[in-house]
């Protein structure tokens, strides 16, 4: 893979992103990576300035390059993209959201541009949660429980003041139990390379990038806590069968055309009938996915299809039945695939009502 890797650090207003990209500078992570930022007076770089190009990207005295988003993200990353073709090393790229943002659109740009998605993979979505102001956020802003619910990791700043940190954790864990959680500041190695590439094997590790270990134990449901947290599901469709390639289009279209804004992560791997040998991957944020990519093998043993899904006001269990209708998991009282291409729609238990 020649894909430069892409990290968005994400999290709401003073949840301390500014001093977790502070850390990574400090630590060298950056050297040679680009650093995409809101503005320059947060980061307090002026010690570290070297040389301010025409395009407004300076380079810092490490080989770091630090811009700002000029006109749109897409602009800005082909600008860096062009630099890094006419020979300037860019090892990386990490981008911070401003605190109130929706992180999709960022994502988009990513994962669904017709040429930046050949030359970007998201290597993670890394969300910092203020451990002190963290739960009144959630309560008040829809955007922060996103902000989790698309993460890879987690990062709780201000532990430190916090005292105990119990609540908060099982909020965050709840809410998207495959995301690793990490103290701030954290380590380059748990912010950096959480993607499916592995760098150091130079293959697929779909099992950490997957993590559906954490979610064998059912539904998470969120009776206890707030009514946007309860919007939230985290579940796994899995199936030992190989799907044919029109049926996992099909799969995914009804779900992006119906239901696309609340598809918030799908990532997954799927056993294929036409070439069961070579998975193919499949990743979307909402309804943009990446360009299907395949696998060259398994990595692993397991050869089962399995798609992490995180979603908002959809219920698990329709999508398991949509899914095992389609791919043919035959179940009692659920319909087959014939009685879908009558009504594509007609899955019993979905009421509209999420609840
Ligand atoms: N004690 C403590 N303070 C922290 C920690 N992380 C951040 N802070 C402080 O919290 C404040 C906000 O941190 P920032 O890093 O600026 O947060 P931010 O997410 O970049 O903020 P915005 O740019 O406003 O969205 C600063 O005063 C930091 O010094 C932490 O882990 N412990």
């Amino acid at each position: 893979m020649t894909t430069t890797p892409v990290t968005l650090l994400t999290g709401f207003l003073g949840s301390g992103k500014t001093t977790q990209l502070n850390a990574l500078l400090k630590s060298g992570a950056l050297k040679d990576a680009a650093l995409i930022i809101n503005e320059f007076g947060d980061i307090g770089i002026d010690h570290l300035l070297v040389e301010t190009s025409d395009e407004g990207i300076v380079e810092l005295s490490d080989g770091c390059l630090c811009c700002t988003i000029r006109g749109d993200l897409v602009d800005t990353l082909t600008r860096l993209l062009n630099r890094a073709r006419d020979g300037e090393p860019i090892s990386r790229i990490v981008i911070e959201t401003t605190g109130l943002a929706d992180p999709a659109p960022i994502l988009h740009a990513v994962m669904g541009h017709p040429v930046l998605s050949d030359l970007l993979r998201l290597d993670g979505v890394i969300t910092m949660v203020d451990a002190v102001n963290g739960e009144a956020t959630l309560d008040a802003h829809e955007e922060a429980v996103k902000q989790i619910a698309v993460a890879d990791r987690v990062v709780l700043s201000k532990h430190d003041l916090a005292g105990d940190t119990s609540t908060i954790e099982g909020r965050i864990a709840r809410l998207n139990p495959t995301a690793k959680l990490i103290k701030a500041p954290a380590q380059p190695k748990y912010i950096f390379d959480c993607g499916l590439y592995d760098p150091a094997t130079r293959s697929a590790d779909v099992q950490r990038w997957l993590n559906d270990e954490a979610l064998k134990h059912g539904h998470h449901h969120h009776h206890d806590v707030n009514r946007h947290d309860a919007r939230i599901r985290a579940f796994t469709l899995r199936s030992d069968k190989a799907v044919d390639a029109a049926t996992l289009a099909t799969f995914i279209d009804l779900l992006r055309s119906a239901h696309g804004p609340n598809l918030l992560r799908v990532k997954g791997i799927v056993r294929i009938a036409e070439d069961p040998e070579r998975p193919v991957v499949l990743h979307g944020v909402q309804e943009i996915f990446h360009p299907p990519a395949s696998l060259p093998n398994w990595p692993d043993e397991d050869r089962t299809t399995r798609l992490v899904m995180i979603t908002r006001d959809l219920a698990p269990d329709f999508v398991e039945k949509l899914f095992d209708a389609l791919v043919g998991n035959t179940k009692a009282d659920t319909p087959d695939r014939a009685a879908l291409d009558e009504n594509p729609l007609a899955v019993p238990g979905y009421s509209g009502n999420f609840d």
